[in-house]
């Protein structure tokens, strides 16, 4: 590889997208996932230097590789395969420095790297095609191919929210078509339904290997597939018919997808039919209870919430930090830190769900990792701005809190304040009263006044409702969060 035909448009890509990430105001961030230093490439790749294998599949698994790609591909009309080596000192025009990265960290040691974890592609001379880059070193146990190794229950983290989730999602990996059938998991994004229910074939697979016919499926690719099938004419509708019919275990992921799409819900349920009259196991997630589901037949419905349904609720402060604590020990990694535990600052801040944990703990390890500097508070909220609020809670108002949630379900402040009482108006107040109590922590009879006058005793009843819904109803919960962050972001 010497020829460097492919040099000029990597530039143009970089450029491209750095200015995009300007744009954004999110340069840190491009500073630290596009720190690649172009090498050399051939007619089908380009090779990249890297800092780590850790970055590496970093990048490629958020999709920054990518962005590359598609850029590049932009301009040359062909998908050019990238490839990486890892290297010390990257040069990039774009490799982040103590002055190109915002921080305001002190001047400290530099820290000891943490051990890189285990890939294939681990040395550094290390070459490795994007899809192939973070293949597991060891002589791991057969790993089925359409499910994530990691999407285990070993390393799924309970705690109150998901205890119950946990141990019937085991039952029924134990015992596949008998302890409860189908099973349902629903729940907001990012919370685990899809880390349990591949669980579950990890764990059969495991006991069974090939015996066991365990197919995994978004409902979107469900969709595609049976919609190429009818194009293609009965032959391939009679094969699609015999891979969904003939299973011993069906994981079909995100089955809201199936909303109005009336002809594949048919296939569905018969699916479901056969699938039932063979004791095949049925896993499903969604994004909701089914009595939510809307534009689902009845039918369907029904059969899918006549097994068990399991509500995946966000896990509270102690499972998040325990979450990121088994995180960190599953990539055999700690935090250096100084006069902060960064562990439970974003315990505390990340609070909408574990993908956004995740997202916050990433970023702090790839910054550690390219610095080797130790996290501060300041340069922990610099880097998960995005996440966290700058703005402290003493700076929330009752206003503040009125007009975001009117804002958000597109109501008028007085409204809010009024005495109106439909569901358009009620529920939304009694949102602001409970997040206005969260956040600012105004006394009953405060917030009393500034909703209109109402006695204290309504606006208790007002917060407990929403607490309680809170409980039950992750969805209702995802939206609360989003308000408390709009809240806090809020700027006048
Ligand atoms: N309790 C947990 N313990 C450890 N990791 C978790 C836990 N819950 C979720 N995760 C991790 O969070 C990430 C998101 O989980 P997952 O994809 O299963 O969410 P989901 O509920 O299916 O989201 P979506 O609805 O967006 O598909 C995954 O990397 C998963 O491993």
């Amino acid at each position: 590889m010497s020829e460097q035909n492919y040099k000029d448009f990597w530039d143009e890509a970089l450029k491209e997208i750095h200015q995009d990430y300007i744009n954004k105001g999110q340069e840190n961030e491009f500073l630290i996932w596009f720190n690649m230093e172009y090498l050399e490439d051939n007619l089908t790749e380009i090779k990249v230097g890297v800092p780590s294998d850790f970055m590496w599949s970093r990048m490629v698994s958020m999709g920054y590789v990518s962005a590359i790609q598609s850029k590049i591909a932009q301009f040359t009309g062909r998908t050019i395969n990238i490839v990486y080596t890892v290297k010390n000192n990257v040069q990039s025009p774009y490799s982040p420095s103590e002055n190109k990265i915002q921080q305001n960290t002190p001047a400290a040691p530099v820290q000891a790297q943490e051990p890189v974890p285990q890939f294939t592609t681990s040395t550094s001379t290390s070459t490795s095609e994007v899809t192939e880059s973070f293949t597991p070193q060891s002589s791991a146990p057969k790993q089925h191919p359409k499910l994530k190794e990691d999407y285990t229950f070993e390393k799924f983290v309970t705690g109150e929210n998901s205890d119950f989730a946990y141990n019937v999602s085991l039952a029924v990996a134990k015992n596949p078509g008998k302890a409860y059938n189908p099973l349902l998991i629903y729940g907001g994004v990012g919370l685990g339904k899809t880390h349990l229910m591949q669980s579950i074939g990890n764990y059969i697979y495991a006991q069974k290997g090939e015996s066991a016919k365990i197919c995994y499926i978004t409902a979107e690719n469900f969709t595609n597939e049976f919609i190429l099938a009818t194009q293609e004419g009965p032959s391939s509708i009679t094969r699609f018919k015999n891979k969904y019919r003939k299973l011993d275990v069906l994981l079909l992921d995100d089955i809201h997808f199936f909303k109005d799409k009336l002809g594949t819900q048919e296939e569905v349920f018969y699916t479901f039919e056969a699938l039932e009259m063979m004791k095949a196991q049925m896993v499903f997630t969604c994004d909701r209870p089914v009595s939510e589901l809307k534009g689902f037949s009845e039918r369907l419905k029904s059969r899918c919430s006549k097994g068990m349904c399991l509500d995946l609720q966000p896990p509270n402060y102690e499972t998040r930090c325990a979450i990121i604590q088994k995180k960190l020990s599953n990539m055999n990694k700690t935090i250096p830190q100084i006069d902060i535990d960064a562990v439970s600052y974003i315990a505390e801040n990340v609070q909408t769900n574990v993908r956004d944990l995740e997202a916050c703990l990433t970023k702090v390890l790839a910054f550690t990792e390219i610095t080797g500097k130790p996290i501060t508070l300041s340069n922990l909220q610099n880097l998960l701005r995005d996440q966290v609020s700058q703005v402290s809670t003493e700076n929330i108002t009752i206003d503040i809190v009125q007009k975001v949630v009117a804002d958000y379900y597109n109501i008028s402040v007085s409204d809010i304040k009024g005495k109106k009482r439909n569901n358009r108006v009620i529920v939304p107040r009694q949102i602001a009263i409970y997040i206005a109590r969260q956040l600012g922590g105004f006394s009953y009879p405060q917030l009393g006044d500034d909703f209109g006058g109402r006695d204290h005793t309504t606006i208790m009843h007002s917060y407990n409702q929403v607490e309680d819904k809170i409980k039950t109803d992750s969805n209702f919960d995802s939206h609360i969060q989003t308000i408390i962050k709009l809240v806090k972001e809020y700027k006048k």
